[in-house]
């Protein structure tokens, strides 16, 4: 029987993003694929990205963060999960501030400058090809040769990629609702370039304190918004010199705030997140998982 059978589960959103959150720090046990894609189901609790609290492994963190995209794929990333994560925990304990551990490393996270906000230090961005990861190098990964469309018109090219623990390519439009990313957002998503796949979001600098974006997300696909994406676009448009290292990022869910620290290269991510409602998993669900 799954250790999700008849287990609590909130369900949450960060700005849009759909979150559900389950604490199994009691019952150690790891979620397969096939178990997060059955909670993803329509007879399930359907989400973007299951947040799943293990046992902490490390002095001083609070749990071990398992990040499952619908899909079933697990993720090195949440940023809008992440702050639904916090609030959970915020409430419940009395808590300001707290340490976890992902696959992407220690994440601190804190109260925000008003109750309603979050600040997740997301780590440090890494630009390497082989850190993002690309099948092939590319010595500047502020724009690398991928496009869509014909040859000597191409419809999207030269996208900037970071790694936030998650793989990101930025592409710079002028009008981000101007693209069928429902279209491209899976063939780039898949291509042969990113042997890890990649979040595909188009941008528009609309000046060096605002940026909007729009996310094909990797394992999820169109969503309304994406933390880390929002994160990867901040820096990938300071490292191109076009904006500034605190910028607010609007999303088709709602807006983030960004601060790229420069004494440690840090990405603080400030937000809201949303309690929705919570409920215990319907063993039925996983009748047909093994
Ligand atoms: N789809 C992402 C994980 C979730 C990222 C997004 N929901 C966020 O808020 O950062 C990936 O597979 O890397």
């Amino acid at each position: 029987m799954s250790a999700l059978a008849n287990h609590a589960f909130a369900k949450m959103n960060g700005i849009g993003n759909e979150i559900v959150v389950v604490d199994l720090r009691d019952k150690p046990a790891v979620v397969t694929a096939e178990e997060a894609r059955a909670v993803a189901s329509p007879a399930g609790v359907p989400y973007d990205q299951l947040m799943v609290l293990q046992p902490p492994r490390l002095q001083g963190t609070e749990a071990f963060i398992r990040i499952y995209n619908n899909d079933g794929s697990e993720a090195g990333a949440c940023g809008n999960g992440m702050r639904c994560v916090v609030r959970r925990l915020f409430e419940k304990t009395g808590e300001t501030a707290v340490t976890f551990e992902t696959p992407a490393g220690l994440l601190n996270c804190w109260q925000g400058p008003s109750p309603d906000l979050y600040t997740i230090d997301m780590g440090a961005p890494k630009f390497g090809w082989q850190d993002i990861p690309l099948a092939e190098e590319f010595r500047d990964t502020r724009y690398i040769e991928l496009q869509v469309g014909p040859i000597d018109a191409p419809l999207l090219h030269s996208p900037s990629v970071v790694s936030m623990g998650n793989p990101h390519a930025i592409f710079w439009v002028d009008d981000v609702n101007a693209y069928d990313l429902a279209r491209f957002g899976p063939l780039l998503e898949n291509h042969p370039i990113f042997p890890e796949r990649a979040n595909i979001t188009l941008a528009h600098i609309a000046d060096r304190d605002h940026i909007t974006i729009r996310t094909w997300e990797r394992g999820a696909g169109l969503t309304k918004a994406c933390g880390s994406a929002a994160c990867a676009t901040a820096v990938a448009a300071a490292r191109l010199k076009r904006a500034n290292r605190i910028v607010n990022i609007s999303l088709p869910g709602g807006e983030l705030s960004i601060d790229w620290r420069e004494r440690d290269d840090h990405v603080l991510m400030t937000g809201t997140a949303t309690f929705e409602y919570e409920g215990t998993f319907d063993p039925a669900l996983f009748a047909s998982v093994a």
